[in-house]
C-alpha cells in the first residue's frame, strides 16, 4: 500500500486531498492538527505519532523530525542496500509528501506579532520533509502548495504514473519554496539583529509578481518582482485604478518620480522621462504645481510619467488631459478627477502615499558576476550648508537652491539643473563631463537663467561651468565643493557677483 504524509499549516484543499488519495488507496499519515481535520471530515488517517512510536512534544517544535518519517521518505527504492535497512530498522516507505509552512511571512506582516510570534513560526519540520521528498523526487511526489493537489490527484486517480519530469518541477519548486522562506527569515532577522550591514553571505527573498511584456526593449524578456516583506507604502505598492499593465520602463519611471515627489511638502508636481525629470514644480496648489512643471518642459513631458504628492482634484486632471501622460500616480484622485481621466483610454492612473516619507534601504545593481550594494542616497541629517562666496545669497535664492538641491541628486550624472521659484528651468542630465550637462540645462533655461539658481551634484573641477553660468544669468550655485581648484571656482564666482553655497556632499547618480 502506497503511503502519503499529510502535514499543513494551510488546511485548503486538505480534505479532499486526503479524501481523494485515501480512494486511490493510500494510507494517510498526518500530524495533530491536520489529522484532526482528516478526522473530522471523515478521511482515515493514522497520527504520525503512532507510526513513529514517539510522541509530537515541546509544544509542536517535534513531531516529525524522526528517522521513521525521513528514512521512509529518503531511502532510496532502487537500492537493495537502503530497502534492507529499511525492512530491518522497521521503517515503512512514504511515497507522497503533502506539506506547507507555517506562516512565517504573515505572522511578520501582522502589526501585533510579537517577536516571539515570529520566531515560533520559523517552520522546522516543514522544511526537513519538503526537503528530503524533494531529493528523493524519483520515488517521491511532493506538494508544497496546494495550488498543485488537483494536477497530481487527477492522474493517480485515471492510475496514470507521474512522469519523473513532473515530479522534478515540484520538487524545484520545493527547493525555490524552502529557499524563498529561509530568505526571508534570514532578512528578518539582519533587520532585526544586525541592521547595520551584511553579514558573509546575502539570499534575497523576492515574490515574482507578473512576468512583464517585455523589459526596456521588445526583445528583452522582463518580469516585475516584489520583495517578499514588503514595506508598506514602496513605490511597488501603487494601486492601479484604471488603465493598461504597467511596462519595464513604467515601473522604473514610476519608482524615479515617487522618490522625487516624496522631497517636498508643499505640493508638488514631478514629471519624468527615462527616470530623470523634465519638469519639477512646487505651487500653492496642486493644478499650479502641475501647470508649472509641464511649463518647465512641454516638450519632454508628452509620454511621460507624472507624480503629485495630493489628491488629485477636477481642474489638476482638465490641465493634465491636455498632454498625453503615460501615468499619474497620486495618493488619492477625486471622483471627478477620475471621470475626466478615465476617458482617456491610454493613462495609467495609480494611486500610493506619495504624501508620506519612506526610507527604503538598499540600492542593488547587478554587474556580470555580481552586485553592488549601497545604502540608499539620502540627503545626510547632518548636511549643512556654507556660504564660500563674498556674495550671501539672498532669502529666495536660499529657497531655491535648496529646491534645486533636491531633485538634482535625482538626476543621472553628471548632472546639473537650474530652478526659480520653485520651478525646474533647465536639467542637464548624464553627461560624460559637467561642462556638456551644464550646457544643457543652461540652454534650456534660456532668458529665464537670468536670477535662477544652478546645483550641481558633484563639485565643479575647473571654473568653466563658472563662467558658462555667470553669461546665462545664474544668480546662485548650490555644489558639494572640495575640488582642488576650489579657490578658481570661488574666485569666478566672486568676480561675476554669483552666491555659492557648498553642501559637503555629493550625490552622483549612475
Ligand atoms: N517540528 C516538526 O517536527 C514539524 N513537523 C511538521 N511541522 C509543521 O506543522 C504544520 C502542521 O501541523 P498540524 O498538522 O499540527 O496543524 C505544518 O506546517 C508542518 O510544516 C512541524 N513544525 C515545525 O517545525
Amino acid at each position: 500500500m502506497r503511503r502519503a504524509l499529510i502535514s499543513v499549516s494551510d488546511k485548503h484543499g486538505v480534505v479532499e486531498l486526503g479524501k481523494r488519495l485515501a480512494a486511490i488507496g493510500f494510507e494517510i499519515l498526518s500530524t495533530g492538527g491536520t489529522y484532526r481535520v482528516l478526522e473530522e471530515a471523515g478521511v482515515d488517517a493514522t497520527e504520525v505519532s503512532e507510526a513513529t512510536g514517539f510522541p509530537e512534544c515541546f509544544d509542536g517544535r517535534v513531531k516529525t523530525l524522526h528517522p521513521t518519517v525521513h528514512g521512509g521518505i529518503l531511502a532510496r527504492r532502487d537500492s537493495e542496500k537502503h530497502q534492507e535497512e529499511a525492512a530491518k530498522l522497521g521503517i515503512e516507505m512514504i511515497d507522497l509528501v503533502a506539506v506547507n509552512l507555517y506562516p512565517f511571512r504573515q505572522t511578520v506582516q501582522k502589526p501585533e506579532s510579537t517577536l516571539e510570534d515570529i520566531i515560533e513560526n520559523i517552520d522546522i519540520g516543514g522544511p526537513t520533509m519538503l526537503r528530503s521528498a524533494a531529493k528523493n523526487y524519483h520515488d517521491v511526489l511532493v506538494l508544497c502548495d496546494p495550488a498543485d493537489y488537483e494536477a497530481v490527484l487527477e492522474p493517480l486517480e485515471r492510475g496514470e504514473a507521474i512522469s519523473v519530469e513532473e515530479r522534478a518541477k515540484l520538487a524545484l519548486k520545493v527547493f525555490e519554496h524552502t529557499a524563498h522562506y529561509d530568505a526571508m527569515i534570514a532578512s528578518f532577522m539582519a533587520k532585526t539583529f544586525r541592521p547595520e550591514g551584511f553579514g558573509r553571505t546575502l539570499s534575497l527573498a523576492y515574490d515574482v509578481v507578473q512576468p512583464l511584456r517585455y523589459g526596456e526593449n521588445p526583445h528583452q524578456k522582463a518580469w516585475f518582482l516584489r520583495d517578499a516583506l514588503p514595506a508598506q507604502g514602496a513605490s511597488t505598492d501603487f494601486k492601479q485604478l484604471h488603465g493598461k499593465e504597467l511596462s519595464f520602463n513604467n515601473l522604473n519611471d514610476l519608482d524615479a518620480a515617487v522618490r522625487m515627489v516624496r522631497e517636498f511638502e508643499a505640493p508638488a508636481a514631478v514629471a519624468v522621462k527615462h527616470t530623470n525629470p523634465c519638469g519639477v514644480a512646487t505651487g500653492s496648489d496642486l493644478v499650479s504645481a502641475y501647470v508649472k512643471a509641464h511649463d518647465a518642459d512641454p516638450v519632454s513631458i508628452f509620454g511621460g510619467i507624472v507624480a503629485l504628492n495630493r489628491e488629485v482634484d477636477r481642474e489638476t486632471a482638465l490641465e493634465m488631459s491636455k498632454t498625453f501622460l503615460e501615468i499619474i500616480v497620486a495618493p488619492a484622485f477625486s471622483e471627478a478627477a477620475l471621470e475626466v481621466l478615465k476617458a482617456k483610454k491610454n493613462i495609467r492612473l495609480l494611486t500610493l502615499p506619495t504624501d508620506q516619507a519612506f526610507e527604503d534601504d538598499y540600492d542593488i545593481k547587478r554587474i556580470e558576476g555580481g552586485l553592488l550594494i549601497q545604502q540608499v542616497d539620502a540627503e545626510p541629517a547632518d548636511m549643512a550648508l556654507k556660504v564660500v562666496t563674498d556674495r550671501v545669497p539672498t532669502e529666495d535664492e536660499l529657497r531655491d537652491l535648496r529646491f534645486a538641491w533636491s531633485i538634482c541628486r535625482h538626476v543621472k550624472s553628471n548632472a546639473i539643473l537650474v530652478a526659480k521659484d520653485g520651478v525646474t528651468l533647465g536639467v542637464g542630465p548624464g553627461q560624460t563631463n559637467r561642462v556638456g550637462a551644464a550646457e544643457i540645462a543652461l540652454k534650456q533655461a534660456g532668458e529665464e537663467a537670468k536670477g535662477a539658481v544652478l546645483a550641481s551634484d558633484a563639485f565643479f573641477p575647473f571654473a568653466d561651468s563658472v563662467e558658462s553660468a555667470a553669461a546665462a544669468g545664474i544668480a546662485a550655485i548650490i555644489q558639494p565643493g572640495g575640488s582642488v581648484k576650489d579657490d578658481e571656482v570661488i574666485e569666478a564666482c566672486n568676480k561675476f557677483g554669483i552666491a555659492m553655497v557648498f553642501t559637503g556632499v555629493r550625490h552622483f547618480k549612475h
